[in-house]
């Protein structure tokens, strides 16, 4: 696939559907595709990450998912990011040969959190090795230190980056350090760079200092109002933005103290867009029905500016 447009806007992180018994369900992929585009108007995924469940499934797996999204995405999607990190090195760099061999729109790499890169040297190295066995796809660091624990800076990061790396394209950006995303896009304002932000609640702050679009959960069935909120960004119309971001925030706000990851994710997708996402994967475990019906009932109960 190659990128007729720049990367930015919103980006779905994709869920990976499964079925009853846990295999990966394919088939759905393509209703998937469809469903994003025409009701949550998002054109771009990023496969195989946090939400994808994509370190709890097997190397087969992982490539039928990539094979899938760029196939079923062909001609319709704008960008199928996959993402290709892995706590072993050699499986990571077989993802990313494969990435490009389908002809993926970019590959991230999230940092090894078992054993951990202690400097910005040792993630250089390790991302650099992966980044090598695609030397045609944009590369993209996926920085998410409250799940992997690597806290390097990605600031730090990035200070002659392009060098070791001549396909860094730029960085999914998942916490809440709002400095350093900040002097990340500051310190590299003259560079054809994508800085994505990834904590959903936060989004219209992360605009604010420049975010070039967004990766996340909730865009999977909240893409629209979101997209919503970027309009009245643009305009601007900041007090209509604001409402948006409270209104998302409402939601998260409320799902987070009831328990929300990735098994409530698939549960709530679920439930706004009628594709069966199925259960998730061990360690995770289904959300309960309790939680579902509250869900529901919240979500049923915001009042959207553009549904006044
Ligand atoms: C920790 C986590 O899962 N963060 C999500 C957010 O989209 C998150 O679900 C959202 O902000 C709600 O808290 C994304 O950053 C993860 C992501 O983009 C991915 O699945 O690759």
């Amino acid at each position: 696939m190659t990128p007729r447009k720049k990367l930015r806007g919103l980006v779905a992180a994709t869920i990976t559907p499964m079925t009853p018994d846990g295999q990966i369900n394919l088939p759905v992929i393509r209703q998937y595709v469809d469903y994003l585009i025409s009701k949550q108007n998002v054109k771009n995924v990023f496969v195989n990450g946090t939400t994808g469940e994509g370190l709890s499934l097997n190397i087969q797996e992982r490539k039928q998912l990539a094979e899938e999204w760029v196939c079923q995405g062909k001609d319709k999607l704008d960008h199928v990011i996959v993402h290709v990190g892995a706590l072993s090195l050699p499986e990571s760099q077989e993802l990313a040969r494969h990435a490009a061999a389908i002809g993926a729109s970019g590959i991230a790499v999230i940092a090894p959190f078992l054993f951990k890169p202690t400097n910005k040297d040792e993630l250089i190295a390790f991302l650099q090795k992966v980044a090598s066995e695609a030397p045609a796809v944009p590369f993209y660091y996926y920085h998410i230190p409250p799940l992997t624990g690597v806290k390097i800076r990605v600031e730090e990061l990035l200070d002659g980056i392009k060098e070791r790396i001549p396909t860094f394209q730029g960085v999914k950006f998942s916490d809440r350090d709002l400095l350093d995303f900040a002097q990340c896009i500051h310190k590299h304002e003259r560079e054809q760079l994508a800085f994505l932000y990834g904590v959903d609640e936060q989004l219209l702050s992360a605009l604010a200092i420049g975010a070039h679009g967004a990766v996340g959960s909730t865009y999977n069935y909240l893409g629209r109002k979101t997209n919503l909120m970027l309009e009245a960004f643009a305009k601007p119309d900041l007090a209509l933005a604001r409402k948006y971001q409270f209104l998302t925030g409402d939601f998260l706000n409320f799902v987070i103290k009831l328990g929300f990851g990735v098994a409530q994710t698939k549960a709530v997708m679920t439930l706004v867009s009628g594709i069966p996402m199925g259960p998730p994967r061990l360690p995770l475990v289904d959300a309960s029905e309790e939680f579902i019906v509250k869900a529901k009932a919240k979500l049923d109960s915001i009042v959207w500016p553009d549904s006044d």
